[in-house]
């Protein structure tokens, strides 16, 4: 199975943009997701697949993904075929509802599936599909729009969707992204939301643009503080629960600290 643990930032592209896809090429993204859903227009579905397919016969430095069109649409079973010989590492699908959707495409593809949780219905069986994916995907901007929120709701309306993909995922050992941050120019925005994202437990977020992947990996990277914190904590661990530093540390707090430090 592919890991995507510690792998927390994930490019978008459009597969319809030769200019995007070469600068997604140079850059440090920790894994890309060539577009063929909804950063494509109409007009351009064939020749982006065509493009996707092309840029997956070159290595990258990072794994690779296609998001196909979704079940129902006229370029979902075209999108499939083309993946059954595209050297992807990855197929995306939008929107997904049903274990049964991702085997299907499991199956067709050979490719390991990453579920994109983007509806009420998603929500409520992400428990049942995280098992069966190699990641979890919060789709925020459909996400909104499926549960009905009105514009400018803000993230506090998604809380509970947010953490029922972490849940899911953390109960299956798979890896879950946040979704995109829309608003290009606004860094310090950026910044909150990908360390709420963190905070939240998700292992990364998704991407709409190369200047977001700095300071998304700063985001989920840990802080000085955070490491020396856990050195400290690691080496004074005695088994048991005691104090340290004021507070009450017990096993699970120096797995935690093993485990940051590890990353
Ligand atoms: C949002 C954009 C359309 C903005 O494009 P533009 O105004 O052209 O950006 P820049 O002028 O700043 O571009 C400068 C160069 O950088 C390249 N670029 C831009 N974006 C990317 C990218 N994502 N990856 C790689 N390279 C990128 C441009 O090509 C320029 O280089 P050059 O061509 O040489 O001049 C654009 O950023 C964009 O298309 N972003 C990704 C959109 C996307 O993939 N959307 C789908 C995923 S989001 C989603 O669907 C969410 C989910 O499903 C949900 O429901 O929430
Ligand atoms: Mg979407």
């Amino acid at each position: 199975m592919l890991n995507l643990f510690g792998r927390p930032a994930v490019l978008f592209l459009p597969a319809s943009r030769p200019g995007a896809i070469a600068k997604a090429r140079e850059s440090a993204a920790d894994l890309v997701i060539l577009d063929l859903e909804d950063a494509v227009a109409a007009g351009d579905k064939e020749s982006a697949r065509t493009a996707a397919v092309a840029a997956l016969e070159t290595p990258w430095r990072c794994p690779v993904a296609v998001r196909i069109n979704g079940e129902g649409t006229p370029w979902h079973a075209a999108d499939l075929d083309a993946l059954r010989h595209a050297r992807a590492d990855l197929v995306v699908v939008p929107r997904v509802e049903k274990r049964g959707h991702v085997e299907e495409i499991a199956a067709i593809g050979h490719l390991p599936v990453a579920a994109m949780i983007e509806t009420a219905r998603g929500v409520l069986a992400a428990a049942d599909l995280a098992p069966r994916c190699a990641a979890l995907i919060a789709g925020t901007n459909d996400l909104a729009a499926s549960l009905r929120l009105p514009a400018g709701a803000g993230r506090g309306s998604l809380q509970t969707a947010l953490q029922t993909i972490v849940l899911a995922a953390r109960a299956a050992d798979r890896p879950c992204f946040d979704g995109v941050f829309n608003k290009l120019d606004d860094a310090d925005g950026f910044a909150a939301e990908a360390a709420e994202s963190r905070a939240l437990g998700f292992d990364g977020k998704t991407l709409i643009h190369p200047s977001q992947i700095a300071p998304c990996k700063a985001a989920f990277a840990p802080s000085e503080a955070e490491r020396a914190r856990a050195e400290r904590l690691v080496a004074a661990a005695s088994g048991g629960a005691q104090r340290f530093e004021g507070e009450m540390i017990e096993r699970m707090h120096v797995e935690a600290a093993e485990r940051l430090l590890a990353r």
